[in-house]
């Protein structure tokens, strides 16, 4: 009889504490720029998804020496985790905190920058994105997952709330048990602005590597209860982060002080 061979390989979970934000910052830009590296190395192309919030400061060096010359910049393809449905020039725009704080710095290739359309309605623009990344799977930028079929992402860089969401993934919410859908839509996210798109978890899972950055003191209560012993049974949306690959926990001294 043929032996029962396990559709997953258990994910392997690092955690990284750093002493201060700056130094975190500087882990954190050598980690991507190293996973670049590979995947330039073997396929020729790097596929990484930001999402919003104080992770992309924490990005910054990526745009200083020496990574600003040595990170092949042309070969990568750049998504986003969730965006907010809102214009492409409004603050609350993802896209724009992404251009101003990193991608305008640097040179990446305007057509493998893949924003939300932002003419769309929440369901038009969850519709448009997931069409999008069905195309680069058919085209051969994107490799299905051979375990779970969604698509494989090289890297995901994720923040986490207070309240332990990822992505615009939020406690409690009926969007955390969706199965099907590669990207879906929410209109009453308790941040605001109310009405986003977002990866689901089976994407971000099929992920090959993941990093969750979390600095300051904001969410000590919610790294305490993902990573500590707080005896809490009940799920955060960043202990549903189980991806295929790998993931690291980047935090900063004050985020793992509740450790
Ligand atoms: O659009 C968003 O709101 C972000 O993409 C979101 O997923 C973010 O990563 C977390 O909310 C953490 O945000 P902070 O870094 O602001 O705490």
């Amino acid at each position: 009889m043929a032996e029962t061979v396990p559709a997953t390989v258990p994910a392997k979970r690092k955690v990284e504490v750093l002493g201060s934000e700056e130094e975190l910052a500087a882990a954190l830009a050598k980690y991507v720029a190293d996973l670049s590296d590979k995947f330039v190395r073997e396929k020729g192309l790097f596929t990484v998804v930001l999402s919003g919030g104080y992770l992309i400061d924490l990005l910054r060096k990526l745009a200083e020496p020496p990574y600003v010359e040595s990170v092949e910049w042309s070969k990568w393809h750049v998504f986003w985790l969730d965006e907010r449905v809102v214009p492409k020039t409004h603050p609350d725009s993802n896209y724009k905190l992404a251009c101003d704080g990193l991608l305008s710095k640097v040179p990446v290739v305007p057509e493998n920058v893949y924003a939300i359309n932002d003419t769309l309605s929440a369901e038009g623009a969850a519709d448009d994105y997931e069409a999008c990344l069905r195309y680069l799977v058919e085209s051969g930028v994107l490799a299905p997952s051979a375990a779970s079929k969604f698509p494989k992402f090289d890297l995901m860089l994720l923040g986490m709330g207070p309240d332990g969401h990822v992505a615009s993934l939020f406690p409690g919410h009926p969007l955390l048990e969706e199965k099907e859908r590669w990207v879906t839509f929410i209109k009453d996210s308790p941040k605001p602005p109310p009405q986003r798109i977002t990866f689901t978890f089976p994407v971000i899972n099929s992920s090959e590597y993941i990093a969750l950055v979390v600095a300051g003191t904001g969410e000590v209560d919610a790294v305490h209860t993902a990573l500590g012993n707080s005896g809490d049974a009940k799920k955060l949306p960043a202990q549903m982060v189980t991806p295929e690959g790998e993931l690291t926990w980047f935090l900063d001294k004050d985020a793992a002080s509740k450790l």
